[in-house]
């Protein structure tokens, strides 16, 4: 089967050089790396969102250029990391905005994950920042939820954690691998090494815009690897099933005053 997302060569003014990966079928991939590595640059080339300066970005086999943005918005969907809420328009207004069903009803699996129904009534700016977040999530996956019930569905998905609390965060989690199971593909970032150590198939690890490793998740977070992308010592140990990444020696400040 062919890939889902082709990139050649891709590169983008100081931001991306040369990125060239295979994103498949179910894959759900998560990419890793320290702040202006390049992660929402390369998320925003895979929605379509972003021209290549060099380069050939491919989604279905057809160059993300050529693709309509309405045919895109179908079954692409991209949650960018948040901004300001400036409407006052309710929770369940806003949400209504991003499904094609006559009447608002909310899937169970999203509420069984996000609980969003608490606050549909209150006005979007009043939401706390993880709360908001929720809502995001629950905006992006809205929008393309037919084609995530026929497993065909692509989300992109920039930092979905930031904010969000830890249990929101496993569950969410657990939503990302069972959506995946089911033949749709996903592209997230995240800083949490720990949480994608165990809960993805690949990883990207970025740094200065290159790709510094790609592939199978055990194979790529490495101590070699992750010392190479983030600059610090690392202690990277697999018990049984889990793969436990630990940050040693972190930078000393004490000498500094
Ligand atoms: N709109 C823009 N125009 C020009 N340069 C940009 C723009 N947005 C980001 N950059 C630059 O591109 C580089 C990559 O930024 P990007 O946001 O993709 O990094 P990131 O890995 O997502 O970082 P973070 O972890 O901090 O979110 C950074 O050097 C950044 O300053």
């Amino acid at each position: 089967m062919s890939p889902v997302i082709t990139l050649r060569d891709i590169s983008v003014n100081k931001r991306l050089a040369n990125i060239t990966l295979d994103i498949n079928k179910g894959d759900c991939v998560h990419i890793l790396g320290p702040n202006g590595a390049g992660k929402s640059t390369l998320l925003s080339i895979m929605a379509g969102v972003l021209e290549t300066e060099h380069g050939e970005a491919s989604l279905l086999e057809q160059s993300l250029q050529q693709w309509p943005l309405g045919a895109l918005a179908t079954f692409r969907t991209l949650l960018a990391q948040q901004s300001e809420a400036v409407f006052a328009v309710s929770v369940k207004e806003y949400l209504s905005f991003f499904t094609s069903e006559p009447t608002f009803e909310l899937p169970s699996l999203l509420e069984a994950t996000l609980e969003v129904t608490g606050f549909l009534q209150t006005p979007l700016n009043r939401l706390s920042g993880g709360e908001r977040q929720r809502v995001e999530i629950c905006r992006a996956l809205l929008q393309v939820w037919p084609a995530i019930k026929r497993g065909e569905a692509l989300l992109l998905l920039d930092e979905p954690l930031q904010g969000v609390d830890i249990r929101h965060q496993y569950a969410l989690m657990a939503l990302f691998e069972t959506l995946c199971n089911k033949g749709n593909t996903l592209v997230l970032s995240s800083h949490d090494i720990s949480l994608s150590a165990n809960y993805s198939y690949k990883v990207l690890l970025m740094k200065l815009g290159t790709n510094v490793s790609f592939g199978l998740t055990e194979s790529v977070l490495s101590v070699k690897n992750l010392e190479q992308t983030f600059d610090c010592h690392f202690a990277v140990n697999k018990r049984d099933d889990f793969l436990d990444i630990q940050v040693c020696a972190p930078i000393v400040l004490n000498q500094m005053w």
